[in-house]
């Protein structure tokens, strides 16, 4: 076998991450600031900005922009209103003057060449709702985002690159997730799809639709087709938003003839929805629906990028279906690069920076790409199989067509059939003939069944894309192209290695310069060591200030997470009872039960409680009489106290020996009992 020339296992390699920052929209644009209605915080930015020159303080007309892109140094700075400016830096920051062909040729084009290397690749857009996801993935008609030119880069290489001895398969494959269902846009009826897996292998989506593409136009039009049958609707925040989450596969397959492998690179383009703030979401309780199910995923999401950045021995892929989806994505086999889309004005300061801080966290995910060769599951191999299974099938078919037709001895040479006997001359002429029909008829039917075998090798063959070697002169010009935009992305990358080593002196010199510092005098020890003191006060100031923001946002959003619950079970509660929880014959509704379902992972209501049977007749009891209470009677004046009478007087009769004694009757022997109270009291009264 000959050795791969390339190693098959990349180092492990960090998530890319990239921000971008949208310019402000129209409708902010139009939006206009007195200084009545502006906001505390928002007048601070506008003391501290116009202090610094940034804005007029004079000009209130509109949001203020607080976020400032440095390009050059891929860093991100954010005014803040109550200390220190906020810096980020990143691989790459794009502020609103840059294209998405900038972004691609810089950051994505070495990821797409890696998937047709044979690596599993993966971009997605990440951030608030309306910063601009789709229009980085998708795009615009002046604007076309990645997912196209992905597409159109992919051909190129492939039209570049063909050879008789190379052989491409590309496929599509296009699901989103819309509150916890993983859909099928490419499937008729949009079918729900089933993740299948574990944790430890991996998970994957065995049913979804996948559509072999034989151009860069055809694929565009397969986005277009699942793009209608996608979730999308109206948010306060923007006009046409994202409800799901998308992701778009691209399976390239490549065989070599001549080294006899395949190599396949697996390409996921994800559009995600955007967070959004509970406040901020039109009040309708299906957009409350599809907001907590989005920041439930994107919370799973945040909670991974967590684990893997700190290396928790748990990474929680679990919790969600887009976690489960994004597994090799996040700390598996894959390159990834992680978009994070922000928008530029004060209002979304709060969001903004979370976006900023999981980007920034994202970094430290660190990766292990292999390159996929001679996969069990490779298409190519299927395809190639199934083509040489009816080649030889044609084959045997021809040779027993041919047997068939094979010219038949002349009569002569047969051996003499018995003779026949005369009267059924004519029944075996006919019977002849029937042989002959059926055998022409047999023989119609195998060439039909050739025919279909060989058009269904011509479907599979055109499957698949094999170049004839010529190479025309577009496709030269679109390859000295490529080779141009890589010697550009090269420089970048020079440059902003550049920035990275200038900035390690920089902390070099100001640690050396403590160690031989010699100060002439000790005044001028002090004053450094003072200014010192001051920097670290700073600092530890702004991470504690950083310490406060965090734990307010953890408990704002705990906060709605919880006034979300209580509006979607307030809402759950209203329809059930409008529906058909009321019993009008009890007069009364019945009472409400949530139960949790494992299976959608959500709370639902438990079938009503059947209504209760009809009251049966009250039972008649007695009345209950009063309890007999008795009286003592009121004694007259004159009468004596009670005194017990003396029993009468017996005879006595003579002592019996033991012997002679008979059980004395029990009357005989009964003594006098005391009188009850009631006898009492009843010769009370007599008396
Ligand atoms: N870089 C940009 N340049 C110009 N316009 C932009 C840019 N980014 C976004 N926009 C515009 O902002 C609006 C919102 O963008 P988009 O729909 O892509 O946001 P989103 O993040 O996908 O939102 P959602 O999560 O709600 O789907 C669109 O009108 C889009 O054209």
């Amino acid at each position: 076998m000959e050795k791969s020339a390339r190693p098959r296992t990349a180092l492990n390699e960090c998530v890319k991450v990239v921000v971008r920052c949208r310019p402000l929209s129209e409708r902010e644009k139009k939006e206009s600031y007195d200084e009545v209605s502006k906001s505390r915080a928002e007048l601070k930015w506008y003391e501290r900005l116009s202090t610094k020159s940034i804005v007029d303080s004079k000009k209130f007309d509109g949001p203020l922009q607080v976020v400032k892109v440095w390009p050059e140094r891929g860093t991100v700075q954010v005014y803040n209103p109550k200390g220190e400016d906020k810096l980020f830096t990143y691989d790459a920051a794009y502020d609103c003057s840059a294209d998405t062909q900038t972004l691609y040729d810089e950051m994505v084009r070495p990821l797409v060449a890696s998937v047709l290397d044979g690596f599993n690749g993966c971009v997605f857009a990440y951030g608030q709702t309306g910063t601009g996801k789709t229009h980085t993935m998708e795009g615009t008609a002046d604007d076309e985002g990645v997912i196209p030119r992905a597409f159109r880069h992919i051909w190129s290489h492939i039209e570049n690159n063909a050879s008789p001895d190379v052989t491409h398969l590309v496929a599509c494959s296009y699901v989103e997730l819309y509150l916890e269902d993983v859909r099928d846009l490419l499937s008729k009826d949009n079918k729900k799809l089933t993740i299948r897996g574990q944790e430890l292998n991996g998970f994957y989506i065995p049913e979804m639709t996948s559509v072999v593409c034989k151009s860069a136009a055809e694929m565009v039009r397969v986005m277009k087709a699942g793009n209608r049958n996608r979730a999308a609707g109206r948010t306060d925040m923007n006009e046409h938003s994202s409800r799901s989450h998308a992701v778009f596969l691209v399976t390239v397959e490549t065989a070599h003839r001549k080294t006899n492998r395949i190599r396949v690179g697996k390409l996921n383009l994800v559009d995600l929805a955007g967070s959004e703030r509970q406040r901020k979401t039109g009040a309708s309780a299906d957009r409350l629906r599809e907001a907590s199910r989005i920041n439930q995923a994107l919370s799973s999401l945040g909670n991974v990028i967590s684990a893997l950045a700190e290396n928790s021995p748990h990474v929680p892929y679990r919790d969600s279906k887009l976690t489960r989806i994004l597994q090799d994505s996040l700390g598996g086999n894959s390159k990834t690069i992680m978009i994070a889309n922000i928008g530029p004005a004060s209002y979304n300061y709060d969001e903004t920076i979370t976006t900023l801080r999981y980007a920034h966290r994202a970094k430290a995910i660190k990766n292990k790409p292999v390159r996929n060769e001679d996969p069990k599951d490779a298409k190519l191999r299927e395809y190639q199989a199934e083509i040489e299974r009816l080649r030889a099938l044609i084959e045997q078919r021809r040779a027993a067509d041919g047997r068939r037709r094979a010219p038949r001895p002349p009569r002569a040479q047969r051996p003499a059939p018995p003779p026949p006997p005369p009267p059924h001359a004519e029944e075996e002429t006919v019977s002849i003939e029937n042989e002959h029909i059926i055998a022409e008829s047999t023989i119609e039917q195998e060439k039909c069944k050739t025919e279909e075998l060989e058009l269904q090798i011509k479907s599979l063959e055109e499957r698949l894309v094999q170049g004839g070697g010529g190479k025309d002169l577009i496709n030269n010009l679109n390859e000295s192209q490529i080779i141009l935009e890589q010697r550009n992305m090269e420089i970048a990358e020079r440059k902003k290695r550049e920035v990275e080593m200038q900035q390690k002196i920089d902390l070099e010199e100001e640690t050396t310069a403590i160690v031989t510092n010699t100060f002439a005098t000790l005044q001028q020890e002090v004053d450094h060591k003072t200014q010192r003191l001051k920097k670290c006060l700073s600092k530890y100031a702004s991470l504690r200030e950083e310490m406060v923001e965090q734990r307010e946002a953890h408990d704002s959003e705990r906060r709605e997470h919880e006034a979300l619950q209580a509006a979607l079970i307030a809402e759950l509660r209203r329809r059930l009872l409008l529906a058909d929880s009321f019993v009008p014959e009890a007069g009364r509704a019945t009472v409400l039960r949530l139960r949790y379902d494992d299976d959608s992972d959500a709370w639902e209501a438990a079938a009503p409680r059947a209504a209760p049977p009809a009251a049966a007749p009250p039972r008649l009891r007695p009345p209950r009489r009063a309890p007999l209470r008795l009286q003592p009677l009121p004694l007259p004046p004159t009468t004596r106290p009670y005194r017990p009478r003396a029993a009468p007087q017996v005879p006595e009769t003579p002592v019996k020996k033991e012997a002679d004694m008979e059980p004395a009757p029990r009357k005989a022997t009964a003594r006098p009992r005391a009188p009850t109270a009631h006898q009492r009291l009843g010769t009370a009264g007599v008396r």
